[in-house]
């Protein structure tokens, strides 16, 4: 059987139904999964950039430190005669180098006056030169180790970062100061936090607020480029007056990045761990990527699954309405249908049976109330024509007799007028039982009219005659009997009329016939029979 996917049918419908529940659910879970992982990648991450920002931070301070505390440990080994004589203040620097390179670029000493007294590697310009307007110089000059704003080399454009010690003399006055100058991105120094990289577009910042520069980052652009300008990034700014945590915000090139931060503890500068969100987030659109696709591939199937189900749950189904309509047309007979199976289907189909044999037993009724009469249930004249039609037929085929006897009762009128309806209608139920013990089971006795009965007497062979006249002999002996009636005894009789056929009579015919007999037995003086 084939099953049509109509608009207006309960299977489209289901699997309409269906598919708008898997999308929903795809949709719900892309939603909810989505804002969940979200969440929760971004705590991840936020975490995981802390620790990095955390452990550079610490990378950076354990140089600086080193650093310091080799240049103050230098200072306060440099002899003060050596001030006065270049030549072995810079051997005395040489050796203090080659025995501890920390400073990448080299050690001068300045005078008071900021002039470069000596300096180890000896780069051509730098001894002579002044250093009178650098940062550094001005802090150092007041007795304070100084660290030095980060800026491009004057001699090799390089970013570096100087250190200043003041030369004290026993009385505390300054008396020289003694630079290192350390390459920002050398191997024994913030190499590491250029070169880093978190994710694939993430990386690390190192930020001076004190001089509002990027000391480092992993953008190359980025180092040594002033920090934008308060109100462009929310969280820098909030981070440069000293917050130090996490945070999502939007970068200066427009970019949402998830950052944390870390202190320097030695100095004022902080590191920067920052991980644009769509790497964070990755793993989310990826994963919304596959719900999507496997729900692509998944609707097909379950549409194909749920026609191939909605087929055979439906089909009991349709056969049964398929029957039920060749019922209807009558095309199969009214049959109780086969209950396949114990489903709302099946108690569908048991319902329908229940509805057919209530139809089968009010038509029953209905065939056996035009077939019969009310009062005594005997056959009425209609079905008495067909019992005379078949009877007629079979003495025609096997060359038999029928009779016919017209009784009609005498005195029922009476009995009517006296004791009313009921009581005659007892009376007639009374003379149709009798009657009926009298005649033969496959002879018919009918009631053809108020008080007028027939009794067919088929299957008759030549001495049918005789076998009637029997018969009404026995008829009218039932009448001998007064009928007992709640009303008090009532006596009846009846008039019989006889007629006699072959096979080749007009049942109509005969009946008349019968009547006319009828007729002349009660003119005769009623309780007797005439023949025809
Ligand atoms: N109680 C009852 N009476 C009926 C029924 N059908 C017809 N009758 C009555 O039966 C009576 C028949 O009339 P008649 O044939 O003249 O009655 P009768 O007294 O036998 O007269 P004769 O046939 O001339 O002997 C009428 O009074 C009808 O009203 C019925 O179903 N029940």
């Amino acid at each position: 059987m084939r099953l049509c996917l109509r608009a207006d049918s309960l299977t489209t419908r289901l699997i309409l139904l269906g598919s708008a529940l898997l999308l929903v659910g795809a949709l719900g879970r892309m939603i909810f999964l989505s804002s969940y992982l979200r969440n929760d990648l971004t705590q991840l991450t936020s975490a995981q950039l802390t620790s990095i920002a955390h452990y550079a931070a610490q990378d950076v301070d354990r140089d600086i430190v080193a650093r310091r505390d080799l240049l103050t440990h230098l200072a306060s080994k440099l002899p003060p005669a050596l001030l006065g004589r270049p030549a072995q203040l810079r051997a005395w620097l040489q050796e203090r180098q080659e025995t501890n390179p920390l400073f990448s670029r080299g050690l001068f000493v300045l005078d008071t006056a900021g002039q470069i007294i000596a300096d180890f590697p000896a780069v051509p310009g730098r001894a002579g030169s002044s250093a009178a307007d650098r940062d550094y110089f001005r802090q150092a000059s007041q007795g304070h180790l100084a660290v030095g704003q980060p800026t491009t080399g004057r001699i090799a454009p390089f970013p570096i970062l100087p250190m200043a010690a003041p030369l004290l003399d026993d009385g505390g006055s300054v008396r020289g100061i003694l630079v290192g100058v350390s390459e920002l991105q050398s191997g024994n120094f913030l190499a590491t936090l250029y070169t880093t990289r978190i994710g694939k577009t993430g990386g690390l910042l190192l930020i001076s607020p004190r001089d509002k520069l990027f000391v480092g980052a992993s953008d190359p652009t980025m180092i040594l480029a002033p920090t934008p300008a308060p109100g462009i990034n929310p969280l820098h700014d909030l981070a440069m007056n000293g917050f130090r945590g996490t945070g999502i915000t939007v970068n200066a090139k427009g970019v949402e990045e998830i950052v944390a931060t870390a202190s320097v503890p030695s100095l004022d500068w902080f590191v920067v761990a920052r991980l644009p969100t769509s790497e964070a987030h990755g793993s989310v659109s990826r994963l919304i990527h596959y719900i999507l696709r496997n729900t692509v591939i998944i609707l097909p199937l379950f549409i194909l699954a749920m026609i191939l189900i909605m087929r055979r749950m439906m089909r009991p189904l349709m056969e049964t309405a398929k029957r039920a309509d060749r019922m209807t047309q009558g095309e199969l007979p009214l049959e109780p249908l086969p209950v396949a199976r114990n489903d709302e289907v099946g108690h569908l189909t048991a319902a329908f049976n229940r509805v057919l044999s209530k139809l089968l037993e009010s038509q029953a009724e209905l065939s056996h109330m035009a077939h019969h009469d009310q009062l005594t249930g005997l056959p009425n004249r209609k079905l008495l024509a067909d019992r005379m039609k078949l009877a007629l037929a079979r003495a025609h085929r096997n060359d038999g007799w029928v009779a016919v006897l017209f009784l009609d009762l005498d005195g029922f009128k009476p009995i009517n007028d006296r004791h009313g309806h009921e009581t005659g209608d007892l009376a007639l139920r009374e003379v149709a039982n009798r009657l009926l013990a009298v005649i033969r089971r496959e002879d018919t006795l009918a009631r053809v009219g108020g008080d007028e009965f027939v009794v067919l007497l088929s299957d008759l062979d030549a001495s049918a005659g005789e076998t009637a006249e029997r018969v009404a002999d026995k008829c009218l002996a039932v009448f001998a009997t007064p009928f007992d009636l709640p009303a008090g005894s009532c006596v009846l009789g009846t008039s019989i009329g006889i007629a006699i056929g072959d096979g080749n009579c007009d049942q109509d015919r005969l009946l008349i016939a019968a009547d006319q007999a009828m007729y002349r037995a009660k003119e005769a003086g009623r309780g007797r029979y005439c023949l025809a």
